[in-house]
């Protein structure tokens, strides 16, 4: 058996290629922990019809960012740049909920390597049961099945680690700097989207994106107006509001003409920040008279990004 330790980063994951989306999407319907959809038995069979009418819009949003997500590349560069921050007693695996590396395909590779001791590093920083917890779900599958005997410690949020705060801070300061007069900015928070139910079942994501919003803020000297608003709904329940789309409604109609927004909850570029902001949202906030319309840049590798995560797993070591 190895000494090292595996550090297991565990992500939602993307196509990578077109071909790649109805797989995709497929797993992710049929994941009762991101969405229940009628009785269990036949959630497959309406997962494959919700999949088949919202595959080819999807697809074509793909083919625009270049035909795939880059979430496996930035993932993968991201465990590199940790494994070299904390030395050559670590190696980093990816574990994708919804893509490849599987969570299954990541622990074969860390058994192939006689590694039995695990830091599974959730790289979603709010704790959600639709993000970590379900990855969290697939892994403790997984392990429950194993001839392998591994020790997994968890890391499942740091909203609020400082280092964390230091590198979205320092992202939101980079992307003021593309404005003639920075305190005539709106911030704008956007953060991924929940159903509403899970928030009234005790979820704690909205607290902790309040909680990121707030430290943040006050990181960087409240020094420009800001608002928190919810992207990337997907189907008809009731999602956390204000959405992303009505609060720039609602900015421009107040005269607005400056807007920085911050993508949460993610951080790695992906769809959401390279379609949804960088596309959709681009094009509204033009035709809503926004004159400058600018996304500060996700968090992918990050120095101060890498060193919060290395933190992390030192601490857990401890
Ligand atoms: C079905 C319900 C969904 C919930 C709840 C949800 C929550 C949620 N998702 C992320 C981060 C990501 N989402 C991504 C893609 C994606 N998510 C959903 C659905 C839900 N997400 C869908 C259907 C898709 C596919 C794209 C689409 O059909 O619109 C991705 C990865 C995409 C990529 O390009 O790599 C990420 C990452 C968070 C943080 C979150 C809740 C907190
Ligand atoms: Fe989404
Ligand atoms: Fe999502």
């Amino acid at each position: 058996m190895s000494e090292k330790t595996a550090l297991l980063l565990l992500q939602m994951g993307g196509p990578d290629s077109i071909d790649a989306v109805k797989p995709f999407l497929l797993n992710l319907f049929t994941d009762r922990d991101i969405m229940k959809i009628g009785p269990a038995f036949l959630q497959p069979f309406i997962a494959r019809r919700i999949v088949k009418k919202r595959a080819p819009k999807v697809e074509g949003y793909y083919r625009e960012i270049g035909g795939k997500s880059p979430i496996r590349e930035l993932t993968e560069a991201q465990g590199r740049g940790l494994q070299e921050l904390l030395g050559p007693g670590y190696r980093s695996f990816v574990a994708m909920r919804y893509s490849r590396p599987s969570t299954l395909e990541a622990l074969s590779a860390i058994k192939k390597e006689g590694i039995s001791k695990v830091v599974a590093l959730s790289l979603y920083p709010h704790y959600s049961r639709a993000t970590t917890g379900s990855s969290v779900n697939e892994l403790q599958r997984i392990l429950k099945e194993s001839k392998v005997k591994f020790s997994v410690t968890y890391i499942d949020r740091y909203y609020d680690h400082p280092l964390y705060i230091e590198a979205l801070a320092e992202k939101v300061q980079q992307g003021l700097t593309a404005f003639p007069d920075p305190k005539k900015v709106q911030i704008v928070f956007s953060a991924h989207a929940l159903p509403q139910s899970f928030i009234d079942e005790g979820d704690p994501y909205l607290a902790h994106i309040q909680e990121t919003v707030r430290l943040v803020m006050e990181r960087i000297g409240d020094q420009a107006p800001h608002q928190l608003c919810f992207q990337s709904k997907v189907g008809k329940v009731k999602w956390l509001e204000p959405s992303t789309g009505d609060m720039m409604k609602s900015l421009a109609a107040q005269g607005c003409k400056d807007i920085l927004m911050v993508p949460l909850s993610f951080v790695s570029d992906h769809i959401e920040t390279l379609h949804e902001i960088d596309i959709q949202y681009a094009e509204e906030a033009r035709e809503l008279g926004i004159e400058r319309f600018v996304r500060s840049e996700s968090l992918n590798n990050s120095p101060r990004f890498l060193a919060c995560l290395a933190d992390l797993v030192q601490k857990a070591e401890k």
